[in-house]
């Protein structure tokens, strides 16, 4: 049986008008979506076609605005299953053309009402072509979304997007993450104990470590190196996270440890730029960065390519076409995305570490990359024999 959800939130709000400022002046009008009020972030565009409910749940997005190059959102409502934290962190939300009537057999709302719900403010009803475009041309920058009475002179909502702070710079990881350890049991039979470090974890990765009889220990992002040997893990994970890379020194010292130790060590996104500085290399942000669930990546240790799910924008800045001598042995640049040679996975060749700038967990995704989890199974086996 289908479950429909008829009059939606914006229906009832009769839909107030809405407008987007970009930093660089640029404006987009449009109507109210979801919470009507008034909402900042950096502007940031997603070509997933699909899963919306995971994206918009990703503490990745911490102060974002997204932008949905899909211009049909909402179809499938909202689901009790589907959220990968407990609320929705993107800071505002772009979509074409919403759902009026959502139809899934899993959908208990719909997402306007979901946005409502929680005071997410976003805009409909504005061309996401041409304003992706202007977001590839010009790069992510700060915007603003004002509807209803928040709607003032646009020089005074220009001066107060162009009054927010940058996302370069921007330490986040804290603010996203849990404040008390919690344990995700092994499905099945146990064989590995993991100490996951939480700087935004997805649901979704402690699960893909479940299913394969891992015991998870997600300890909070200020985590000391005594807490995590207190597990005393088979492995160490570094989850991933939202803000600049560049301000993670509490989490780079703790893998630093980590390495020391030759612990096996896997790490994802926000891990993946971590372990890029625990090895001495720099990160940058991106022109418009890497969001949505059709990238291919080429796994460089076995040349096959995979097409994975995105969400970042910042990248490690490591040399594509040599071994690097780091402080812990050989690294080397396993992945690489095939469209601009981004830098999107490092592994070391004398210690059992490895990362990845992607989305193995995949959701929402392709599963190409699931092997990634079997490849940290296989590091703790290693290590045990
Ligand atoms: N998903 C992530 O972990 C993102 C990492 C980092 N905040 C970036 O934007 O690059």
């Amino acid at each position: 049986m289908t479950t429909s959800i008829q009059g939606t939130a914006s229906q009832r709000q009769k839909a107030a008008p809405a407008v987007l400022v970009l930093e660089d002046g640029r404006t987009f009008r449009g109507r109210a979506y979801g919470a009507v009020g008034e909402t900042f972030g950096e502007a940031v565009f997603s070509t997933g076609m699909t899963g919306y409910q995971e994206t918009l749940t990703d503490p990745s997005y911490d102060r974002q605005i997204v932008v949905a190059t899909a211009p049909q959102i909402g179809n499938t409502g909202w689901n009790d299953e589907d959220d990968e934290s407990k609320r929705i962190w993107v800071s505002g939300y772009v979509v074409r053309d919403p759902a009026r009537v959502p139809s899934n057999w899993r959908a208990k709302r719909s997402l306007d009402d979901e946005l409502v719900a929680q005071g997410v403010v976003g805009i409909s009803g504005i061309d996401t072509r041409a304003l992706t475009r202007h977001l590839r041309e010009r790069g992510s920058m700060r915007a603003g979304i004002f509807s209803g009475e928040a709607i003032g002179p646009e020089a005074e909502l220009l001066a107060r997007v162009q009054a927010q702070p940058h996302m370069k710079g921007a330490s986040l990881y804290e603010e996203v993450a849990t404040q008390e350890a919690y344990v995700v049991p092994a499905v099945g039979e146990k064989r590995f104990t993991v100490a996951a470090i939480d700087l935004g974890i997805k649901g979704m990765t402690p699960h893909r470590m479940a299913e394969r009889g891992i015991e998870v220990h997600v300890l909070p992002a200020t985590a000391t190196a005594d807490e995590v040997y207190a597990v005393n893990p088979d492995g160490v994970f570094f989850s991933n996270g939202p803000g600049d890379p560049a301000t993670a020194d509490g989490p780079v010292a703790l893998m630093t440890e980590v390495l020391e130790r030759r612990t096996p060590l896997f790490g994802i996104c926000f891990g993946n730029q971590i372990l890029g500085r625990a090895l001495g290399f720099g990160t940058y942000k991106l022109k418009y960065g890497h969001r949505g669930i059709n990238q291919p990546v080429q796994d460089r240790t076995t040349g096959k390519v995979e097409v994975t799910a995105h969400n970042h924008g910042f990248a490690v800045d490591a040399p594509l076409d040599k071994v690097s001598e780091t402080k812990f042995g050989r690294a080397e640049v396993s992945h690489v995305c095939l469209n601009d040679d981004v830098v999107e996975g490092l592994q070391l060749l004398d210690q059992p570490a490895f990362s990845v700038q992607y989305h193995p967990e995949a959701a929402a995704g392709p599963h190409d990359a699931a092997y990634l989890f079997d490849r940290f199974v296989s590091l703790m086996e290693g290590q045990r024999a």
